[in-house]
C-alpha cells in the first residue's frame, strides 16, 4: 500500500526537489491543485544559498511561492522505499502561467518549437558513475580525500570486475525496473569503481525525467549498500563520467525521419540537424557542462571530447553518429555526468532547429583521430563557455531572454563561489615550497 508520494520538480541543478506528501493529501489535494513550494528553488546554489542577481526570485520580492503541478504521467511507485510514490511536477506561478527558468518548462518549449514541425525527440541518456566502499557519510567527512574505489583495476566490460559489486548494481537496475525505467544493460567502465547503466530511449521528456529520478535512486540504493557513488563529471585525474545523450527525431505519425537517399544514407533534415549542432556548439556548451568541473573532462585521449566535428561511429568526435535507417540518430558526447538533461536536450533540440531553419549546410565527416585535428575546441573553462553562452544571439532568439539571463546569472555565481575558494592543490603546491 502506498503511504507517501514525493512530488518533486527539478532545480537548476539537475536535482529532484520538493515534498513527501500524506497519501490522503496528495489524492484530496495535491493531484488537482499541486503544492506549493519556495520560489528559491530555483535561484540557488548547490549548497542551497540565497544568492543574488535573479530576477524571479529575490530578497526584494519576498521569496514567495512557486506551485508544483503534478504530471499524472509521470506517477510510478519508487520499490526502493516503502510504500512509496513519486510524481514529477511542472513549475508554474500561482496563476498557472509557467516558470520559464523551472528545467522542465525549458524542454517543454522546446519541444512545442519541434512539434509545430510536425517533429518529436526520441532521447537516450548514458551516465557513468564511480561507486566507493565507503558511505556518502564517511566520504563527507574525510572531504572526498582517500576514498576506497570499489573495483581496483579498470573494469572496462570486464563481467568479472562487474560482478564484485553485482549486489548493489542488481539492486538498481531492479530498482529502476520497478520504476517503470527500461534497462538495457549495465557494464564497467574504466576509472577504478566505474560503472555505467543504460536505459532504453523514450521521448524526450520521460527520458529527463527517468535520468532525474535514476540519479537520485541510484545514491539512495548505494547508500542502503554503506556504499557512495558520483556522477561528477571528473572525480580524479583519470577518466571522467560522461553522459552521453543521443537524440533522433521523428515525425509526429512515427515515421523516422533522419534517415534518407543522400550521403551516408542521411535525409536533407539530417543534414540540417548535424549542421545545426555544429554551429551551435560553442554556444550551448554552457548548458551541456554547467560546473567549474565539467570542463576538466574534456582532455585528449580520454574518450571526452575537445574536437568540435562529426564522424561516423568515430569516438574522438563532439558528434558521433550511430545507428542506421530508423535507428540513425547522434551522440553527443559532450556532456558529463553533472549535466541537467531537460537544459541538454533543449540545447541539443534548439540547436537542430536553428540547423533545420536555416537549412545549414553540413561540413565533411571528420575521418581518424579528432584530437589531433585542427577544428575548433570545445570551450575549455566554464567563464569561457558562460561568456559564449550569455552573448549568444542564438540563444536568446532559441530560449528568450529571460532564460538566458537567468541561467548566465547561475554561471556567475558559480565563477563567483569558485574565484573565492582556495582550493586543497593551492595549499599543496604553495605552503611550503613557495
Ligand atoms: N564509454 C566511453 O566512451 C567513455 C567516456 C568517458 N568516460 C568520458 O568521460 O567521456
Amino acid at each position: 500500500m502506498v503511504d507517501t508520494v514525493l512530488v518533486a520538480i527539478v532545480d537548476m541543478q539537475g536535482r529532484l526537489q520538493g515534498k513527501r506528501c500524506g497519501a490522503r493529501y496528495f489524492l484530496e489535494e495535491v493531484l488537482k491543485d499541486g503544492t506549493e513550494g519556495c520560489n528559491y528553488l530555483l535561484a540557488v546554489d548547490v549548497d542551497m544559498n540565497t544568492v543574488d542577481g535573479y530576477a524571479m526570485s529575490s530578497w526584494e520580492r519576498g521569496y514567495g511561492d512557486l506551485v508544483m503541478a503534478p504530471d499524472l504521467d509521470t506517477l510510478r511507485l519508487l520499490p526502493w522505499l516503502e510504500g512509496t510514490a513519486l510524481v514529477m511536477c511542472d513549475v508554474e506561478w500561482l496563476d498557472g502561467t509557467p516558470v520559464l527558468a523551472s528545467p522542465r518548462q525549458v524542454l517543454r518549449r522546446q519541444l512545442e518549437r519541434l512539434a509545430e514541425r510536425d517533429l518529436v525527440a526520441y532521447v537516450g541518456t548514458e551516465l557513468e558513475f564511480i561507486v566507493f566502499d565507503d558511505t556518502f557519510e564517511s566520504a563527507w567527512d574525510k572531504r572526498y580525500r582517500d576514498l576506497t574505489p570499489a573495483n581496483q583495476y579498470n573494469v572496462d566490460y570486464s563481467l568479472l570486475g562487474t560482478s564484485r559489486i553485482e549486489p548493489l548494481l542488481r539492486d538498481i537496475r531492479n530498482g529502476m525496473t520497478g520504476a517503470g525505467l527500461y534497462v538495457e544493460s549495465a557494464k564497467g567502465e574504466c576509472n577504478l569503481g566505474q560503472h555505467e547503466i543504460a536505459f532504453r530511449y523514450a521521448e524526450a521528456l520521460a527520458t529527463c525525467d527517468n535520468h532525474s529520478i535514476y540519479k537520485t535512486g541510484a545514491k539512495e540504493i548505494a547508500a542502503r549498500h554503506g556504499k557512495s557513488l558520483t556522477f561528477m563529471a571528473k572525480y580524479d585525474e583519470r577518466e571522467g563520467n560522461s553522459c552521453h545523450i543521443h537524440l533522433s527525431f521523428r515525425s509526429t505519425d512515427g515515421a523516422a525521419v533522419l534517415a534518407g537517399d543522400r550521403d551516408h544514407g542521411f535525409s536533407r533534415l539530417m543534414e540540417h540537424f548535424i549542421a545545426g549542432q555544429l554551429a551551435c556548439l560553442t554556444e550551448f556548451t554552457y548548458l551541456l557542462a554547467p560546473n567549474i568541473n565539467s570542463y576538466k573532462r574534456f582532455a585528449k585521449g580520454s574518450f571526452a571530447p575537445t574536437a568540435i566535428a562529426w564522424g561516423l561511429d568515430n569516438r574522438t568526435c563532439a558528434l558521433r553518429v550511430v545507428g542506421h535507417g530508423d535507428s540513425l540518430r547522434v551522440e553527443n558526447r559532450v556532456p558529463g555526468g553533472d549535466v541537467n538533461p531537460y537544459l541538454a536536450v533543449s540545447a541539443i533540440v534548439a540547436a537542430g532547429l536553428h540547423g533545420i531553419e536555416n537549412e545549414l549546410e553540413l561540413e565533411p565527416l571528420l575521418e581518424g583521430n579528432a584530437y589531433e585535428s585542427d577544428k575548433e575546441h570545445v570551450p575549455a573553462t566554464l567563464r569561457e563557455a558562460a561568456a559564449l553562452f550569455t552573448g549568444s544571439k542564438l540563444a536568446r532568439t532559441a530560449f528568450g531572454d529571460e532564460m538566458v539571463d537567468h541561467y548566465a546569472n547561475a554561471a556567475r555565481i558559480e565563477l563567483d563561489a569558485y574565484d573565492a575558494a582556495v582550493t586543497d592543490w593551492e595549499r599543496v603546491r604553495g605552503f611550503e615550497r613557495l
